[in-house]
């Protein structure tokens, strides 16, 4: 559906040569939720603007729902961005038109006719949940609202590809998952391609299939969303997925029960997918002379299996401690000895 081959861009300013992005190639199926993860400047913006034309590669091609968009122009390209559709992170919309209107506006543009236009809206408005405010303006909806809004006006030329600009980053958590759970219901009933690029873990985690990490222009490392929290291969990817299953205020409560604890061994279980259906701690504790305590835990769940961690306090003989983490060591999770 996506492919983008060898792809490099380069800004010329007057302090000199910027290479945004450089040599990236990547492979997004069709129906699928792919998301581009990196920090500020890593080059994502300047990626995904690459994949609608908003900006044309110094070298290589990009080809979207079959069209070369790193090569057409004009009247091609403009027909070509009706199937490759983008929201974006403050919206966008049109302030002096209502909810309805701001919905219309493509299909306008597309010459469609009134009665099919009205059609059309009434249905995305409630495709997006956004019934009764039809006649609202801009200026008197919620931020999950507004994005609502331009999502249906994304989806009114029944784009085969829907790019999310950082769109949900202005947005609170909670109305964040709604957002997000909002693009998953479209992605199923409409089997839309979406590729979305963020700063945060979480979208990643909920809602995306496959993800690509960047950093400083190119991809680093790429691959289905439960593979890269079970084993993030590069450093920058370690620091995402801690992001998501281990928050700062975890850490600390760790350390605090370290001191707590003065005998025994503190052990980090990492499960995914069926392995998190095991009933390890039950074995455990039936098959060696150890007290277990559960000292914190959670599971994260993804498009693609759940991902957990569980810190657990062993405590009794050092030799049925050694025993007990031998047994975990070949069972199918990862273990790593926090302390003792
Ligand atoms: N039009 C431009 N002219 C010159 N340099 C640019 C231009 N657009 C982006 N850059 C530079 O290219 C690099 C990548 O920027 P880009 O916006 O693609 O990164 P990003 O990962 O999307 O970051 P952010 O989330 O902050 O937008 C940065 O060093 C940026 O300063």
């Amino acid at each position: 559906m996506i492919n983008v081959n060898s792809v490099k861009k380069i800004y010329s300013s007057r302090s000199g040569k910027v290479t945004a992005v450089d040599h990236v190639d990547l492979n997004i199926h069709s129906g699928e939720i792919f998301g581009i993860i990196g920090y500020s400047g890593a080059g994502k913006s300047t990626l995904i603007r690459m994949l609608n034309g908003l900006e044309i590669p110094t070298e290589g091609s990009v080809s979207v729902a079959g069209h070369e968009v790193s090569k057409i122009k004009g009247s091609k390209l403009r027909k070509a961005r009706q199937e490759i559709s983008m929201i974006f992170q403050h919206f966008n919309l049109l302030w002096s038109r209502t909810v309805k209107e701001n919905i219309a506006f493509p299909l306008e543009i597309a010459g469609v006719k009134k009665t099919a236009r009205d059609k059309k809206v009434l249905e995305l408005i409630k495709l997006v949940g956004l019934e009764g405010r039809e006649d609202a303006y801009p200026s008197q909806l919620s931020g999950g609202q507004k994005q609502r809004v331009g999502i249906a006006r994304a989806l009114a030329s029944d784009p085969k590809v829907l790019l999310c600009d950082e769109a949900t980053s202005a947005l609170d958590p909670q109305t964040t998952d709604a957002i997000l759970d909002l693009l998953v219901d479209i992605n199923k009933r409409l089997g839309l391609t979406i590729v979305l690029i963020t700063h945060e873990m979480h979208v990643i985690r909920k809602i995306c299939h496959r993800v690509a990490v960047m950093e400083d222009g190119k991809v680093v490392e790429t691959g289905p969303v439960i593979d890269v929290f079970k084993q993030p291969k590069k450093e920058i990817t370690k620091r995402f997925v801690q992001q998501v299953i281990e928050p700062e205020d975890a850490k600390d409560t760790i350390e605090h029960l370290i001191a707590q604890y003065k005998t025994g061994s503190i052990v980090m279980l990492g499960f995914v997918g069926e392995s998190a259906e095991q009933p390890v701690i039950t074995n455990l504790i039936r098959a060696f002379s150890v007290s277990v305590n559960i000292i914190q835990g959670k599971i994260s769940p993804t498009q693609n299996g759940s991902y957990g961690t569980l810190y657990i306090h062993l405590d009794g003989e050092q030799e049925e401690i050694d025993k007990a983490i031998q047994y975990l060591h070949a069972q199918e999770i990862s273990v790593e000895v926090i302390e003792g």
